[in-house]
């Protein structure tokens, strides 16, 4: 199901706390900086915080500059963005200013909690997700029913620290700022739980006056069917590199990546690279690698096309070879057509042997683009 581009934002202290425990809201970002975030704001389909910072905050969550509001109007969209807000209880304040101000707004909840935020009278749409809060619905629920297809966070902890353990965000904006908290009441930016092992992916650092601002992408693949968001882009990243394989009339043009369970990178390849004529785009990333290598059976292979299942010009298929490797995981945007083969179940074969087979059909037109001109 597709869900928004899931933005995490958040200004942090020296020592990693989103806040004190004053009754004021600690200001962690810089004159510039709280600018830069309102462009992010004017940039999205909505903005979502969680109920505990409506409780400290009492935030407006608003667009300010109004040369950025009229270029939204101007553009067709809703002067401000659609407001969302995640609480289990319901319990909030009716004349929180969060319900008073802006646009559209949204309350997701669990049952219990939507008849408390009835009861209560909140100027809202309240949205029950069931006996628990479940954020793959959220999500889904925000893209489908809403149309949100960017969508900035802006914490709390709580909220960031669920989104990033459960591989729900697509890239991490973080502002250091040049102070310390020094208090243990005080609410961190991320609390205990399982995060990804490895690296995230440093997408830029700027200086923002005297705060710094970081951009972080996830980068480890799922574990199972769902997709992370982590899947998503390095799929992305398949559908790139089959734009790059040598034009041919007589084999699809596709791309590959294999990543590590801890989002390293370990080889990339696509259709007909170094001067091969026919070699495919798994074949050629998985030949990069020693066979033994011991990251291989926690690993992901992605590939824009599903692994071929038969071949005339090599010994094995692409499905053969990942089961070879023992690569347990293969994410893909596009089953194969019978263009060249008829019946061709690359994804069934791997499927037969215990390979978890995601097919993403959100990428399914990126991964069909530079094979347009081919039959069928
Ligand atoms: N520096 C910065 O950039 C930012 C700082 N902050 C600071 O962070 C602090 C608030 O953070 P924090 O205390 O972590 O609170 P959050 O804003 O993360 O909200 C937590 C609340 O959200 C609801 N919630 C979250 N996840 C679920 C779930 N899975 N199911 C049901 N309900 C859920 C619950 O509401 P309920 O209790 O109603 O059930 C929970 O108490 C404030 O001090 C604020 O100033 C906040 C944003 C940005
Ligand atoms: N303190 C802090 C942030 N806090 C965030 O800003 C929200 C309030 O926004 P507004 O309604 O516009 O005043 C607040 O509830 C929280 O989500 N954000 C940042 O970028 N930097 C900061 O230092």
């Amino acid at each position: 199901m597709p869900h928004p581009y899931v933005l995490l934002s958040a200004a942090v202290s020296l020592d990693g706390y989103l806040d004190d425990t004053g009754p004021d809201r600690l200001l962690l970002s810089s004159p510039a900086d709280f600018d830069r975030v309102d462009e992010v704001r004017a940039r999205v389909d909505a903005i979502l915080i969680g109920a505990g910072t409506i409780r400290a905050d009492n935030p407006r969550l608003l667009v300010n500059s109004e040369k950025r509001r009229a270029a939204r109007t101007a553009a067709g969209k809703p002067e401000y963005p659609l407001k969302v807000t995640v609480s289990g209880s319901g319990d909030l304040d009716p004349d929180a200013r969060f319900w008073h101000t802006g646009g559209d707004k949204v309350l997701y909840t669990t049952d219990r909690g939507a008849d408390r935020a009835r009861a209560l009278g909140l100027a809202t749409d309240v949205v029950p997700l069931g006996p628990d809060l479940d954020w793959r619905r959220l999500l889904t629920h925000l893209h489908d029913v809403r149309g949100v297809r960017r969508l900035m966070v802006e914490g709390g902890g709580l909220i960031h620290t669920q989104l990033l353990t459960q591989g729900l965000a697509d890239e991490l904006q973080l502002v250091l700022a040049p102070l310390f908290v020094g208090d243990p009441r005080a609410p961190r930016l991320f609390g205990p739980g399982g995060y990804q092992g490895g690296r995230l992916r440093l997408l830029e650092s700027r200086q923002i006056e005297d705060v710094v601002l970081m951009r972080y992408e996830p980068t480890a693949p799922g574990t199972g069917p769902l997709p992370t968001a982590a899947d998503h882009h390095w799929l992305t990243l398949a559908c790139e590199l089959a734009e790059r394989c040598p034009p041919s009339d007589t084999a699809f043009s596709v791309g590959a990546v294999v990543v590590a369970a801890d989002g390293t990178e370990l080889a990339r390849g696509h259709s007909r690279e170094a001067g091969d004529p026919v070699v495919h785009a798994e074949e050629a990333a998985l030949a990069k690698l020693d066979p033994a290598d011991p990251r291989l059976p926690g690993a992901t292979v992605y590939s824009s096309l599903e692994p071929c299942a038969r071949r005339a010009s090599r010994p094995a298929p692409c499905a053969r070879l990942i089961l070879d490797a023992g690569v347990r995981r293969v994410v893909t945007a596009w089953r194969e057509p019978d263009t060249f083969v008829t019946d061709a179940d690359g994804s069934g074969l791997l499927a037969a042997q215990g390979v978890e087979v995601v097919v993403l059909p959100e990428h399914e037109e990126r991964a069909q683009a530079p094979n347009r001109h081919l039959p069928g």
